[in-house]
């Protein structure tokens, strides 16, 4: 049987204040399966962000791991060596952030921001790059000519798309994405779920997807996990989530987003 592309083993992060570490992230186990989307809830602080940058290898001070193990692509990552981890992380693990703003480069095309990774990571010719560049504008839907633009061009969609293409450019074994489509219209949040499903389906991208919003976690994801207060207090299939929640802070995010369905209509 393949074993897991990405799990953690009783992952713990801490914060450093006045030297001291506050512990944020406590003890968080799960796995990942080739081809599968795992979707992590929970509501703010409860330690979705520093679980994704731990995975990516982008935790910044003062946060740090503090306990537990990543196991990654072939790699065991534990507190005492993250650095070597630092070194591989983008071709094993590429975050995608909600901030498309700061994630893309404002002063290069869109296209030519796909094509440097090509050539630099890759290590594609140039023609084989401008080709694959085209190849990966479609795949997440854009135009060749969307290419050309430059991401304040770009609606936030647009945007989102792009770094998903640059995501796809450095075929890694996980992609993360945290809060991928917050910020978006609903429409334009519908189109990007689907296509990072679609993704899965066609490609067998593994995907850890991140978002405050259950119903977003629950369309997309095979399986899903709770946060709350730095623990993952629950996981199971989004039917299992939502038909027997167990922990009574599952329980409040559903009663909460059926409240507000409610009220939507
Ligand atoms: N750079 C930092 N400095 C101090 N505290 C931090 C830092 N980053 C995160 N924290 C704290 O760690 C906890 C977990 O934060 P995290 O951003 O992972 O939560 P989250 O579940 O992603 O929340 P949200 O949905 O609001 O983004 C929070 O209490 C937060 O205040």
């Amino acid at each position: 049987m393949v074993g897991p592309v990405l799990e953690t083993e009783d992952l713990c992060i801490g914060i450093e204040r006045n030297r001291q570490l506050s512990p944020v992230v406590r003890g968080v186990t799960f796995s990942l399966k080739q081809g599968e989307i795992f979707g992590l809830a929970g509501g703010s602080g409860a330690g979705k962000t520093l679980t994704a940058c731990a995975l990516s290898g982008l935790l910044a001070r003062p946060a740090r791991m503090s306990g537990g193990l990543i196991r990654v692509s072939g790699c065991e990552i534990r507190p005492e060596s993250l650095r070597l981890w630092r070194g591989r992380r983008g071709r094993a693990v590429f975050m995608i952030f909600q901030d498309t703003a700061s994630a893309l480069n404002p002063v290069l095309a869109a296209g030519r921001q796909i094509r440097e990774v090509l050539i630099e990571v890759r290590g594609m010719s140039r023609p084989e790059a401008m080709r694959e560049t085209i190849r990966l504008l479609r795949a997440v839907g854009l135009r060749e000519t969307h290419g050309n633009a430059y991401p304040f061009q770009l609606s936030g969609g647009m945007r989102q798309r792009v770094q998903i293409a640059i995501a796809l450019s450095l075929s890694p074994k996980v992609i993360v994405a945290d809060e991928p489509t917050t910020g978006l219209d609903p429409v334009t949040r519908t189109e990007i779920l689907t296509l990072l499903r679609n993704l899965r389906d066609e490609q067998g991208i593994s995907l850890i997807f991140i978002s405050h919003d259950l119903r977003a976690v629950s369309y997309l994801a095979d399986r899903m996990g709770i946060m709350h207060k730095g623990r993952l207090v629950e996981t199971g299939t989004p039917a299992e989530i939502f038909d027997a929640p167990q922990h009574p802070c599952t329980k409040a995010l559903i009663s909460h987003l059926m409240a507000l369905e409610g009220q939507n209509g």
